[in-house]
């Protein structure tokens, strides 16, 4: 296992890598991953110490097109430019001071850890070769992270949307790991509406990367929303242009997207997120989450139409835990958005003082 930092990494030829990390933070870690069959190295980006115990780490897992930058820094002279700011910081529930906060990102992502940005033998990034992975496998990733960094045991895994997809995966397959958990804006098995909602937008990239992935957005962004919400806010106005404005607003994500993302990428985290079945192999749902002895957060928000409350119900119900409902008029997009909710309930999640961990780390496993 070997660590690594920013200084001598060379970012991807093309794509999103933040370039010039205002904070320092971001590192990796290189490792392997049985059956990946090729070397994996995880970016990431941490917040706070590790203290003494080792008890006091919390892992934050992003969401499909998100990536380890979830938060800046809130001091003056520092951005906050992360999409989580308003919950890590000073002062905040996840407080630097208190937490060693480690955000990855996602195995198949195109932020720094290994996906299909990662050049191949020949130097031509993976591409379209780059080969399919599973929830699980980027769990899996996320445990060399964890074995590297000496976290033998997680204060909490919190996650939305693709995030909590891992955050309950990350429960279910490392139990002894996880002590307390928030699954956000998520299901426990992707459904067949989420298979079919992913199919016109992997076409649209597979027929044309670039602007299929153009495509994939708008058709992506609007399962984010509400209905309600975009009526409200652009109604049937018409732009001088000629475009409606919320054909504008979508063309507007789209180019931002392309701007900041890998194609290949979002198919092979799309594929993931398709393949999420945490009772897949494990009995089913139910006997999946009997294996959790975290203690549970269970959360969803009332407008999402992506990922609706009965999916997180029957997590909460399987879980033994009642259902939180996050209040926002903006759908699946409230986990990003409705951030004083969310920090209220990831307070709640780690008021219990950490337990002390044994401080097992990496070399000792
Ligand atoms: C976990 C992660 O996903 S991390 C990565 C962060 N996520 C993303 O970037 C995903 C893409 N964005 C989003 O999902 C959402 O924009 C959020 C959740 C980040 C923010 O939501 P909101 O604050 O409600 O922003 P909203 O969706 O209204 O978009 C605002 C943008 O649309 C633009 N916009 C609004 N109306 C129009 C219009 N008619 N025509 C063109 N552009 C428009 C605004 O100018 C603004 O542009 P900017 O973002 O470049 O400044
Ligand atoms: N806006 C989020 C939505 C998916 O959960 C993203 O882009 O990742």
């Amino acid at each position: 296992m070997t660590f690594g930092s920013t200084v001598g990494v060379t970012p991807p030829a093309a794509g999103g890598w933040r370039e010039g990390d205002p904070n320092g933070h971001r590192r990796w870690v290189t490792g392997e991953l049985p059956g990946l069959g090729l070397p994996l190295r995880v970016a990431y980006e941490t917040w706070g110490t590790l203290d003494a115990s080792r008890s006091n780490a919390v892992l934050v897992l992003h969401a499909l097109t998100g990536d380890s930058h979830a938060a800046g820094v809130a001091e003056p002279g520092h951005p906050t430019d992360g999409w989580w700011d308003g919950l890590i910081g000073p002062g905040r529930a996840l407080d630097p001071a208190r937490w060693f906060v480690v955000a990855p990102n996602v195995l198949g992502g195109c932020q720094g850890t290994t996906g299909p940005l990662t050049p191949a033998a020949d130097g031509v990034p993976w591409g379209a070769r780059f080969p399919r992975i599973s929830v699980r496998d980027q769990v899996a990733a996320e445990v060399v992270l964890a074995d590297a960094l000496g976290v033998s045991s997680w204060a909490a895994v919190v996650g939305g949307s693709m995030g909590g997809m891992r955050a309950l995966e990350w429960a279910v397959s490392e139990p002894a790991r996880v002590r307390s958990l928030l699954v956000l804006a998520a299901p426990a098995a992707s459904t067949a509406e989420h298979i079919a909602l992913a199919a016109p937008q992997l076409h649209a990239i597979r027929a044309d990367p670039v602007p299929g992935m153009g495509i994939a957005r708008r058709i992506a962004h609007l399962s984010y929303r509400t209905a309600v919400e975009l009526e409200d806010r652009f109604g049937r106005d018409v732009q001088e242009d000629g475009r409606y404005a919320v054909e504008s607003y979508l063309d507007h994500h789209a180019e931002k997207l392309i701007r900041r993302f890998d194609p290949w990428s979002y198919v092979r985290l799309t594929e993931a997120m398709n393949g999420h079945d945490v009772g897949a192999g494990r009995g089913g749902v139910r006997a999946a989450l009997g294996r959790v002895t975290a203690r549970a957060v269970v959360a969803g928000i009332d407008s999402d139409r992506l990922y609706p409350l009965a999916q997180q119900a029957e997590i909460a119900d399987g879980l033994g835990v009642p259902l939180r409902v996050v209040r926002s008029a903006a759908g699946h997009d409230g986990f990003l958005l409705e951030v004083p909710q969310v920090a209220e309930l990831v307070g709640e999640l780690l008021e219990v003082p950490a337990a002390v961990d044994s401080g097992v780390g990496a070399a000792e496993r």
